[in-house]
């Protein structure tokens, strides 16, 4: 079996979302695809109206296949201490033409003021591990882990891009979407995230590639690349106008500074990833203003390295749970 759904980038690229079917009949919910979470939640009938700002909700009273898990629940909190929590129920879930019959829908009682906030996102699909899924009181599976035996191949792909439309692929590798070879780096998934190591980085083409090995996350639920200080470092200080700007809590540099370099990421086996400088002046400050907030920022305030989208939109990543392992493609 296999699937295959268009993911579509709100503005400056902050989330990437995609339409997912729940119960019968069938109600489409734009979920966000994070691979740093391992709960399936979304909003639903059981919110406080103040809660909802023009959310779609999932309504498990109009799904004749719901059936609610009676003493469950669940709570989760996001590095950004956003949270959502509420009650679990089985139901029905496609993605793509793929169908997972008996899914744990974690419908929200709660969510907080950033979810509200964030009107066109409908819930998130956490396609983590599921040893870090929160329902209690016994974990659930992921969607992916539901449906992994019945796929040609035990993968997942992510294809973002740009400010354009892109896919998330389930079962297959689709050769046509990157351009030479996949390179393969072992994923250490203890603590439930896809944990792997890059041998180091390269600033623009003439920079030296620096050996210094980086461990980290790949997320498609952040946005921004959050990378060592000494990282930050070396990469802004090729950049004539960047500076730390405490009061916008981040580097800034001017959004045409022509001095901007490409920064490059190893991935193993001497491949590198090449993101344009043009994707790491992430958004303008203010719409006066000339000066863009970077899109590579300092790891130190989440205590964790983070390749968010700003990275993962110049790949083709292969999500390889069946052998814990990440593939990594230019396109
Ligand atoms: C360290 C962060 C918290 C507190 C930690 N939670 C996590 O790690 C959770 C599962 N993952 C996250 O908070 C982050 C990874 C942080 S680094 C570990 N990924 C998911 C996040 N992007 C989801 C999101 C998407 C859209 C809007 C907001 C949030 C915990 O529960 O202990």
């Amino acid at each position: 079996d296999r699937g295959s759904v268009q993911n579509s980038p709100k503005s400056y690229d902050v989330e990437y979302l995609m339409p997912v079917s729940l119960g019968t009949p069938a109600q489409q919910l734009n979920l966000d695809l994070d691979t740093g979470s391992s709960d399936f939640w979304v909003f639903s009938t059981l919110l406080k109206e103040s809660m909802i700002n023009g959310q779609t909700l999932y309504d498990p009273n109009a799904s004749t296949t719901a059936d609610k898990m009676e003493g469950y629940s669940w709570k989760i909190t996001y590095g950004d201490q956003s949270y959502s929590s509420g009650d679990v129920y089985v139901d029905t879930v496609t993605i793509g033409d793929l169908t997972v019959s008996t899914q744990a829908v974690e419908a929200a009682r709660e969510v907080s003021e950033e979810f509200t906030a964030d009107s066109d996102n409908d819930g998130l699909v956490g396609l983590g591990f599921g040893i870090i899924n929160t329902v209690m009181p016994y974990k659930q599976k992921t969607f992916f882990e539901k449906a992994m035996p019945g796929l040609d191949s035990p993968v997942f792909t992510a294809d973002l891009k740009s400010g354009a439309p892109g896919r998330y692929n389930f079962g297959y590798i689709d050769d046509g979407a990157y351009t030479g070879n996949i390179t393969y780096v072992p994923v250490n998934s203890s603590d439930g995230f896809w944990s792997w190591v890059s041998p180091g980085f390269q600033v623009g083409t003439t920079g030296s590639f620096n050996n210094t090995r980086i461990h980290g996350i790949a997320d498609t639920g952040t946005t921004l690349l959050l990378l060592p200080e000494g990282v930050c470092e070396a990469f802004y200080g090729r950049i004539a106008s960047a500076k730390y700007d405490a009061s916008q809590g981040g580097y800034t540099f001017e959004c045409n500074d022509s001095t901007t370099p490409d920064f490059y990421f190893g991935t193993g086996n001497g491949q590198m990833i090449r993101i344009p400088g043009s994707y790491l002046a992430y958004s303008k400050i203010d719409t006066s203003s000339l000066r863009c907030f970077g899109g590579m920022q300092s790891d130190s305030g989440v205590g964790f390295t983070i390749w968010g989208d700003i990275a993962l939109k110049a790949a083709f990543i292969v999500f390889d749970q069946g052998s814990e392992r990440l593939g990594w493609a230019e396109k």
